[in-house]
């Protein structure tokens, strides 16, 4: 295992002139030894080329890879001793399970009792012991795809294993369960793991810490409960949970603020920040209050859904959009009704030129 450290940009062009050439804008990131890590961001937004930077399969067009403080820059992925796995199975068909596992160990001429042991316990791990003597070829693609997990995690001498969407052609159930086992898995193998989805339930399930990007930013990292909470960007505070964070435009009124358009007064112990900011508020903590009170604005019931765990409600500020998720013992307004929420208080995030100031 090694602490990754990165001090790189990159672009795919020759002669860069913009920010919208680079595929990677100049960032400082490290990686600790035996973390669990998601790199997680929409299409496009440079995930697959901050990896393949660590692995080197891509060199930096500027900038540094360190791995224990060495330079490895211009290192080969087999320099690196980097572990990978792809989204779709890189495996040997005419071979059973049990060599497939054992394939990275052979090549590095481990010892034949050592091979048996570690190839055991990874396929226990992944609930294939019953299948070491298959096989391959006539695996389903979800068991094909196992084993090439399973060939990413054999080896207890790599840097570190870095996943580029391993999940992805992986049946919903099984995907649910495989998530769950990466995390013990981590737990039981301490390796460093490396690990890019577009998928936050993925990210969130899995990692220690995730990266969160944005063309080709690094806009936040932390852990899953610092990117629920505080989001530091409005990105963030979109793109994590289901729905995402409620933004609105707020301003400083004489007495009070004006939020998307209406004034209110601040609720007593809310230390709220003046000028123009984005006021954030999960669906999570957003609550129905009675109209005038402070920090309470009004806003049209739109559309309330029964989702099984609440009621998922929708409701209108202007042009703006507000959701709500209510718990289910709550008798929720019909939609056209005018009610008001509490947007200020605890929870609530602000934010001056999309980063989180408060
Ligand atoms: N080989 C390449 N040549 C030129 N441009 C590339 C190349 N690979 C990626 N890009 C561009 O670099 C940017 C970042 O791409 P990258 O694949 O790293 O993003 P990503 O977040 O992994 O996206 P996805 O989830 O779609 O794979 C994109 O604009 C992409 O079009």
């Amino acid at each position: 295992m090694a602490r990754i450290e990165l001090d790189i940009s990159h672009s795919y062009k020759p002669r860069p002139q913009s920010d919208d050439d680079y595929a990677l804008l100049p960032l400082k990131m490290s990686f600790n030894d035996g973390g669990a890590y998601a790199l997680l961001g929409p299409s496009g937004c440079g995930k697959t080329t901050m990896l393949n930077i660590i692995s080197g399969l891509i060199s930096p067009s500027q900038g540094t890879v360190h791995f224990d403080g060495v330079d490895k820059t211009d290192a080969t992925p087999q320099q690196r001793n980097i572990a990978q796995v792809f989204q779709f199975p890189v495996i040997y068909d005419t071979m059973t399970v049990g060599e497939n596992l054992a394939f990275p160990l052979r090549n590095r001429k481990v010892p034949a009792a050592r091979i048996k042991e570690r190839v055991g316990q990874i396929a226990e791990m992944l609930e294939m012991s019953h299948q070491l003597g298959q096989r391959a070829a006539g695996l389903s693609a979800d068991a094909k795809q196992k084993i090439s997990l399973g060939r990413g995690l054999v080896r207890d001498d790599v840097s570190a294993v870095l996943f580029d969407e391993p999940l992805t052609v992986i049946d919903p159930h099984l995907k649910w369960q495989l998530r769950r086992k990466l995390k013990q898995i981590h737990r039981e193998l301490k390796l460093t793991l490396i690990y890019v989805t577009h998928d936050q339930i993925e990210a969130l399930t899995f990692a220690e810490q995730i990266i969160v990007m944005s063309q080709g930013r690094v806009v936040q990292v932390g852990t899953p409960e610092a990117l629920f909470e505080r989001p530091a960007h409005t990105f963030v505070g979109h793109f994590i949970g289901s729905p995402g964070m409620n933004l609105l435009p707020m301003d400083t009124v004489a007495g009070g603020v004006n939020i998307a358009g209406q004034d209110v007064g601040a609720p007593a112990g809310t230390a709220v920040p003046q000028g123009k900011l984005t006021l954030g508020i999960r669906p999570e903590y957003l609550r129905m209050a009675d109209i005038g009170t402070a920090g309470v604005v009004k806003a049209t019931v739109e559309k309330v859904q029964n989702i099984g765990t609440c009621h998922l409600l929708t409701a209108s500020v202007g042009q703006h959009l507000l959701r709500a998720r209510l718990p289910l013992e709550q008798n929720p307004p019909a939609p056209g009704t005018v009610a008001g929420f509490a947007v200020l208080g605890p929870h609530s995030c602000f934010y001056k030129n999309e980063e989180l100031i408060a």
